[in-house]
């Protein structure tokens, strides 16, 4: 297994460019199985995740092809790749591939309303909390889907098509949204959603749906209208930039000071995030390339922080805000209101000499005046991105174990941030 040596201590200077979002990324090759033509994705991030759901939707039929890189362009511009699911050549999902990707969970949409039929595996739990999957079942049986949970699968049934409905989301789901979203525009008759996901990446699933000749309108807000279309064509979309990763080397340059330009970052998808950070002493300027952080001089301020739905600080970046932390002078507060175990980085930032207690759904960090280097293990994707930043701003050698986690959802971590002067290698096991 991988892992990432760090040595502490040094500002970062440079530019980082941004790549296209993870979140967005994989909605956008699931919706490609809802129509027989060409889906093309431009700006996709070469990310594990996006290999793997490469693979789920391959077992469905869909042909995945990766357009060549132009003459002259960056390595740092993102991949093209061409979708067709011309024929669908199997609706079920199985177990062994669904339970190495919760998103993957979402083909279950477009394959019922496409082909009336589909079986997927039930994602079952991970690291950061039990994620349940309700919401998104009941909003597939509002708009008439039979369901039945049979060995760990969900069988979804809808001969005569699905019917457009009223959804009433109880709770804000971005997977719930996806799958109403997707499954609606094939539906007869029209959908309305409440209290439906505002993330930028419900937004983008919905451009391209549009682009694709669904009719959606309302994307961005609580309440989306959705009237249903008898089919669904081939599309060319533009990636949005991954305001998680953006938001994440902010916070590293937060943590070592220096001065980097995000290029591709864009302020409107993380205010929240910025905000706090330029709470904590960090300035931020929006420029034509992007986003510029810097911090000089002043040190890092405590900075309270709760997470919650778009358009508030996502749980995303709490991990990452937490490592901050732990270097602010004085004590902030960190309540994570999304998933019930999102807190498996506190120990491991403990072992760096981090000074995190917690209470409930709280985390109560005491600044440290120093964090010394240490190994440490990734335990999910952002938990593992805060040992990173927390790594850098550390006193000699932090070695992360498991960096599988990070490959999921960070493309070329190590370049990108050995090119704004970062002492990081990783060390590739044999075999
Ligand atoms: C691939 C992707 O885009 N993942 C993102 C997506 O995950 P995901 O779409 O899985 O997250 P949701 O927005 O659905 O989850 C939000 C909350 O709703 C609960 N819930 C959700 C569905 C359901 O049927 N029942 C239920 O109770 C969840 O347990 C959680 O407490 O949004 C999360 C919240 O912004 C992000 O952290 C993830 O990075
Ligand atoms: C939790 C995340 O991803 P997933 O929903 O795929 O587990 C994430 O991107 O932080």
């Amino acid at each position: 297994m991988d892992k990432i040596k760090i040595v502490g201590g040094t500002r970062l200077n440079g530019v980082i460019p941004i790549s296209g979002a993870k979140n967005a990324a994989l909605p956008l090759m699931i919706a490609s199985l809802l129509t027989r033509e060409t889906v093309t994705l431009a700006n996709m991030p070469l990310l594990a995740d996006v290999m793997l759901l490469e693979r789920i939707l391959g077992n469905h039929g869909v042909d995945y092809a990766i357009a060549g890189k132009r003459t002259g362009e960056s390595v740092d511009a993102g991949r093209t790749v061409h979708l067709t699911a011309r024929e669908i050549v199997d609706t079920t999902a199985p177990y062994d591939l669904v339970s190495r990707m919760r998103a993957s969970f979402w083909v279950l949409a477009p394959l019922v309303a496409r082909c009336g039929e589909a079986r997927v595996s039930l994602p079952g739990g991970c690291a950061i909390g039990t994620r349940p999957v309700d919401l998104l079942l009941m909003a597939l049986e509002k708009l008439g889907a039979k369901l039945d949970i049979e060995n760990g699968y969900v069988v979804a049934s809808a001969k005569n098509g699905l019917v457009g409905a009223e959804i009433d989301f109880p709770k804000v789901t971005v997977g719930g949204t996806h799958t109403a979203l997707m499954a609606a525009s094939l539906a007869r008759g029209t959908t309305v959603l409440r209290n439906a996901a505002r993330e930028p990446e419900v937004v983008d699933l919905a451009d391209c749906l549009i682009k694709m000749g669904a009719r959606i309108k309302g994307a961005g807000q609580s309440t989306i209208e959705i009237e249903g279309v008898g089919s669904l064509f081939g599309a060319r979309h533009a990636v949005m930039p991954d305001r998680i990763e953006a938001g994440t080397y902010a916070m590293a340059v937060a943590m070592t000071g220096g001065d980097v330009l995000l290029a591709g970052a864009r302020a409107d998808l993380l205010q929240a995030g910025l905000d706090a950070l330029v709470q904590a002493g960090a300035s931020i300027t929006e420029t034509n390339e992007g986003l510029r952080v810097t911090r000089n001089g002043a040190g890092i301020s405590p900075v309270d922080v709760t997470t919650a739905p778009f358009p508030a600080f996502p749980t995303d970046l709490q991990a990452q805000f937490m490592a901050l932390m732990t270097r602010a002078k004085g004590v902030s507060r960190i309540t994570e209101t999304i998933f019930e175990n999102r807190f498996m980085h506190v120990q491991e930032l403990a072992r760096l000499g981090a000074q995190i207690k917690l209470e409930g759904d709280t985390a109560i960090v005491t600044g440290a005046d120093h964090l010394d280097g240490a190994p440490v293990m990734a335990t999910d994707l952002r938990a593992s991105v805060s040992l990173v930043i927390a790594a850098l701003a550390a006193r000699g050698e932090t070695t992360i174990n498991r960096v599988y986690h990070l490959d999921r959802g960070f493309e070329r971590l190590e370049k990108k941030l050995r090119g704004c002067g970062a002492e990081i290698e990783r060390i590739t096991a044999a075999g």
